[in-house]
Parts: C-alpha cells; structure tokens; sequence
C-alpha cells in the first residue's frame, strides 16, 4: 500500500523534531505543523514546516487535504507541570481544545491513523509508584488532566470506527540524537537533566533539587528517564503498527528502572567530571513522588527493542548537545 504523508504537529520541538528526523531517515513524506513557541524552525531537518495554531481548524483541514495526510502524529503541547498548577485553563485551551479541533478536522478529511503524545503524568500518584496500562487514570496536576482528556476524545472518536490510534505515554524523556545533528533547545527549560546540563556548563548558577523529604529511598523524587532516540523508534513502530492494519493501542513508553533526582545529578556528575553547585528546596506544586514504568506490553506488541537504556548514556548525550549550544549551535 502506498505510504501517506504525515502531518507532525509539534514537529519543531524536542521529541517532535526527533521523530521528523527517524521519519526523514526512513524516507517518509512529512509535513510539520508548529507555531514555533517552543519549538525552533532549525531544528525541523526534514519535510515541510508550515507556521501555524494546530487550535487553527480551517489552517489543518486545508493541510490535510491538499497534502493527502492519512497520519497524524500530534506532539504540540504545553509541557511544563508546575506552569499547569499555575495556568490550568492555559493547558486546557492549549491541550485540550486544540487537540479537540484537531482530531474534528482529522475526522472531517478522513485521517486513518493517529499517534498521541500522552504522558505519565495521567496516572498521577500510582500506587508503589510503578503503572501499567491499566493502572487507573487520576492526574494530580492540570497537564495530566488536559492529556487525560485528550486521550478520551481520541479514544472516543476511534470507537466510532472514524481511525485507528496508538497513545503513547511517554515517562521522562531526555537526551539527544547521538549523532549530534540536533537536541534538547527549549528555551527556560524546566527538565532536570537538562537543567542540570545548564547548570555543569555554568549557564545557570545552581540546580534546585525539588523536595527532599519525599517517601523515596534517599527522599528525593523518581522519575523513569527514557531516550529520546528511543521513544523515535517506538513512533516508528507505532505507525508500521497503524499501517498494518493494527488495532487501536496506549502504551507507555519507559524503561521500567526508577532514578532519583540524587542520581540523576551524580550521572551530570560523572558525565562533566566535577560537582554541580546544589541547593536543597522545597517541593515543586504538582510533582508526584515516583513514577515508573511497566513497560513490558509495548516491548510486546510492537517488538520495541531500546538500544540506548542507560542513564550515563543518556546524560552524556545531554551534556554533549549542552557544549554545541554552549558554541552556538541550534
Ligand atoms: N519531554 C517529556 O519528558 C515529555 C513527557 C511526556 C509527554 N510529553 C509530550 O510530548 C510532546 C512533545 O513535548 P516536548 O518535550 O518535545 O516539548 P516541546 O515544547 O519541545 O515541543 C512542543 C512543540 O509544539 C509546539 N506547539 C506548542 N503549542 C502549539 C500550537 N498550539 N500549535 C502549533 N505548535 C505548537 C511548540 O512550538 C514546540 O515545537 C508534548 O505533547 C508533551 O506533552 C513530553
Ligand atoms: O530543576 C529541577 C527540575 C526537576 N527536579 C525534579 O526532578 C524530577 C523530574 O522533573 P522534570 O524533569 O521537570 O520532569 P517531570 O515534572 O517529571 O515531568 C516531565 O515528565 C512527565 C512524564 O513523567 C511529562 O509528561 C512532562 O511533560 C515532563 O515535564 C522531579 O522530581 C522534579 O521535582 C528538580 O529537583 N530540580
């Protein structure tokens, strides 16, 4: 069957730009779709960039007739937890109803299939920290909900037979493509590890560690860090999944190992080759304590098979793609 195009929203930003650059590696027809605000136009090193709301119905359904879209992989979104406590309705306009518009135009122009950037963050604090796919939904803070949300309306819509999606719910995404073409650019980044990163190249003065009295082995908080190249692959296989005629699916996307923020900084650490300055502070608004993944269902149904689960890996890369910006790379 002839391979559509693919319309990436989001597509200028960290993961979204990652999975452009596996899609264009692979040969795929993409066009992405992003208003740029965190995102960069540089970072989109393959297919087409339209500048544009994916809130903007009359813009995406004129995209997805005239480039005969079939699949839409939707990454724009408001990421950032503690602004969500701070901001609610700004992520469920920016979440919520824009996912909303997006999937009535997809429905419109008969889009087949579609691939969801959900999030971990929709479990909110699971129990002994650790969720499957069927552990229950209960969000904690305003950014889980407005993806929670956004996951019911997609699963309602496929329910009437209008197309097939796969879900993802990715756990903590960090790192960058080992080649070096591009990385993690997010202006006033939020993200530990990159964070961090900032803080061992001295762009910032000192990284806040964010609760230290939290139920975890050493009381600070615990997050399933993944790949960033991995999690690409498992987009990839998500749409062979879709194309092959496969049922609808959520799936989280972790490695299924725990690391505090404590062990995080020690990687920074070891990665840099000196101590970070650290200061102790109080809890951050909307943080769960622990969150990991049981990850085994999508090793399973799409025979994902990660090849970088390693945390100095991970930290390496980071620290890597921090020195090029440092120079003045994108
Ligand atoms: N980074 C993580 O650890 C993580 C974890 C779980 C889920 N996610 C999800 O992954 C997706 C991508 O996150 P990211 O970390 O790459 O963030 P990002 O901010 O780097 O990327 C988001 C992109 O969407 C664009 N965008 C935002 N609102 C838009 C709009 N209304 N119209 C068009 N474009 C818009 C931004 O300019 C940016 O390029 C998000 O949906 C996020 O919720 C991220
Ligand atoms: O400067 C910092 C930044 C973070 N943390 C801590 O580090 C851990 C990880 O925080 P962060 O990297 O900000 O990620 P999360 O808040 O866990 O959220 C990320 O991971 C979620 C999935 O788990 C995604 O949905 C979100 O988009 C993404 O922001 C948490 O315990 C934070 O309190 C610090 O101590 N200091």
């Amino acid at each position: 069957m002839a391979r559509g195009t693919i319309l990436v929203t989001g597509g200028a930003g960290y993961i979204g730009s990652h999975v452009v650059l596996a899609l264009g590696e692979r040969g795929e027809r993409v066009v992405v779709l992003d208003d740029l605000s965190t995102g960069r136009a540089d970072a989109v090193l393959h297919g087409e960039l339209v500048v544009g709301d994916v809130g903007d119905g009359a813009l995406v359904r004129r995209l997805l007739r005239t480039h005969g879209i079939d699949t839409v992989m939707h990454f724009a979104a408001r990421t950032v937890v503690p602004e969500s406590v701070a901001d609610p309705l700004k992520y469920y306009r920016e979440n919520t109803c824009a996912t909303r518009s997006l999937l009535e135009a997809c429905a419109a122009q008969g889009v087949r299939h579609f691939v969801f950037s959900s999030t971990a963050a929709v479990y909110g604090v699971p129990e002994g920290g650790i969720a499957d796919e069927d552990t229950p939904t209960a969000p904690i803070n305003p950014y889980g909900s407005s993806k929670l949300m956004s996951e019911w309306m997609l699963r309602d819509l496929a329910a009437t037979g209008a197309l097939r999606h796969v879900t993802l719910r990715y756990f903590n995404v960090a790192g960058c493509d080992p080649a070096g073409r591009i990385g993690q650019s997010t202006p006033e980044a939020t993200l530990l590890i990159k964070v961090a990163c900032e803080v061992a190249l001295g762009r910032r003065p000192e990284l806040a560690v964010f609760g230290t009295d939290y139920p975890t082995p050493d009381g600070t908080g615990v997050r399933d860090y993944i790949h960033v190249t991995d999690l690409a692959d498992a987009h990839l296989r998500a749409l062979d999944h879709l194309r092959a005629g496969g049922a609808s699916l959520t799936l989280n996307c972790g490695y299924g190992r725990g690391y505090s923020v404590r062990e995080v900084i020690a990687a920074v650490e070891r990665a840099h080759g000196a101590p970070l300055p650290v200061r102790e502070a109080p809890r951050r608004p909307g943080d769960p304590p622990m969150l990991i993944a049981r990850a085994e269902r999508i090793r399973e149904v799409l025979d994902w098979r990660p090849r970088h689960d390693d945390l100095d890996t991970i930290v390496a890369s980071a620290l890597a793609w921090e020195r090029r910006l440092a120079q003045g790379a994108r």
